[in-house]
C-alpha cells in the first residue's frame, strides 16, 4: 500500500474547554487537490494550523508520507515540502514581484537556482507582465497570485492554500481556478474556501467539517448535493 501524502488519526484540538477539531481522520494521497469546506467555527482553520505547525495537535497522529509531524515548527515543515499560504499577507510591499519570489526561493535554497525558479514560477502564474511592478501598487487579485507565486517557489510537494479567493473579483476568481489547476498538474494541493463558486470550479474531492468534525467526505457533487451538507452549511450559504 502506497504511504499517504498526508494521515491524521484521531486528531484533536483544544483550546482549554473549546473541542476545536475533534478526532479527525483524514488521508490526502499524493497530487490530490482537496477541498475543506464548512460553516464558521467548523474547525477547518485549526485543522490547517495544525498541518503547517502554526499550532501543536492536542492528541492523534499527523503524519507527513509515514513520519509524524506534530510539534514541528512550520519552518521545518517548508523543509519537508509542505507550503503555505495564510490569509495574513506574507510579501513585501516595498519589494518588486520577481524579488518578492527570490526572497522566497532563496530561503530553501541557493541563490544560483533560486534564479532559475523564479524564472520558473513568474512563467507558471503568469506573472511576466507584471514581474518588475512594486507588490505595494498591485491589485488585490494580483497580490495574492504574486503570494502563490512565492509559495511554489520553495517548490513544495503540498501547496496549502487559506481562502485564496477571498475579495476577490469574478475574473480574479476565474484566474486562481486556473492557477490552482495548474498547480495540481505537478503537486497536491489543499484549499479552504467559503466561496461555493470556486469550490465548483476546482474541487474533485471535498472534505466537509462541522462542529470540529468530519461530517462527510466525497466526490464534490455528491457532497454539494448531500442534505446533512445543505441542513448545516448550503442552506445558509449558498443562494
Ligand atoms: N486560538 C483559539 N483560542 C480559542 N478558541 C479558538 C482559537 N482558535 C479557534 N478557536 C475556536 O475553535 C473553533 C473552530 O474555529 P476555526 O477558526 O478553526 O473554524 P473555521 O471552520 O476555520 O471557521 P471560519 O470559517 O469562520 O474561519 C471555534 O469555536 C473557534 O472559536
Amino acid at each position: 500500500m502506497t504511504v499517504p501524502l498526508i494521515e491524521t488519526k484521531g486528531l484533536t484540538m483544544r483550546f482549554g474547554g473549546v473541542v476545536a477539531v475533534n478526532n479527525v481522520d483524514f488521508t490526502l494521497r499524493e497530487m490530490e487537490l482537496r477541498c475543506l469546506i464548512g460553516p464558521n467555527g467548523a474547525g477547518k482553520s485549526t485543522f490547517f494550523k495544525m498541518l503547517t505547525g502554526q499550532l501543536t495537535p492536542s492528541l492523534g497522529t499527523l503524519l507527513h508520507r509515514g513520519d509524524s509531524i506534530a510539534g514541528l515548527s512550520p519552518h521545518q515543515i517548508a523543509r519537508r515540502g509542505v507550503g503555505v499560504k495564510t490569509q495574513t499577507p506574507n510579501v513585501f510591499d516595498g519589494l518588486s514581484v520577481i524579488e518578492n519570489i527570490m526572497v522566497s526561493a532563496t530561503r530553501l535554497h541557493t541563490r544560483k537556482m533560486a534564479r532559475e525558479i523564479v524564472d520558473e514560477v513568474v512563467a507558471r502564474v503568469e506573472l511576466g507582465a507584471i514581474a518588475n511592478r512594486q507588490v505595494g501598487i498591485l491589485s488585490h487579485g494580483q497580490r495574492q497570485w504574486v503570494e502563490i507565486a512565492t509559495v511554489l517557489a520553495q517548490k513544495p510537494d503540498l501547496v496549502l492554500l487559506d481562502e485564496p479567493v477571498a475579495g476577490m473579483s469574478d475574473e480574479e476568481v476565474d484566474r486562481t481556478a486556473q492557477i490552482i489547476r495548474e498547480i495540481n498538474r505537478e503537486r497536491a494541493v489543499v484549499v479552504v474556501e467559503h466561496d461555493m463558486v470556486f469550490i465548483r470550479k476546482i474541487a474533485k474531492t471535498v472534505t466537509v467539517f462541522n462542529q470540529g468534525a468530519v461530517l462527510v467526505e466525497g466526490d464534490v457533487d455528491a457532497v454539494l448535493s448531500d442534505q446533512r451538507v445543505r441542513d448545516v452549511y448550503l442552506g445558509k450559504a449558498a443562494a
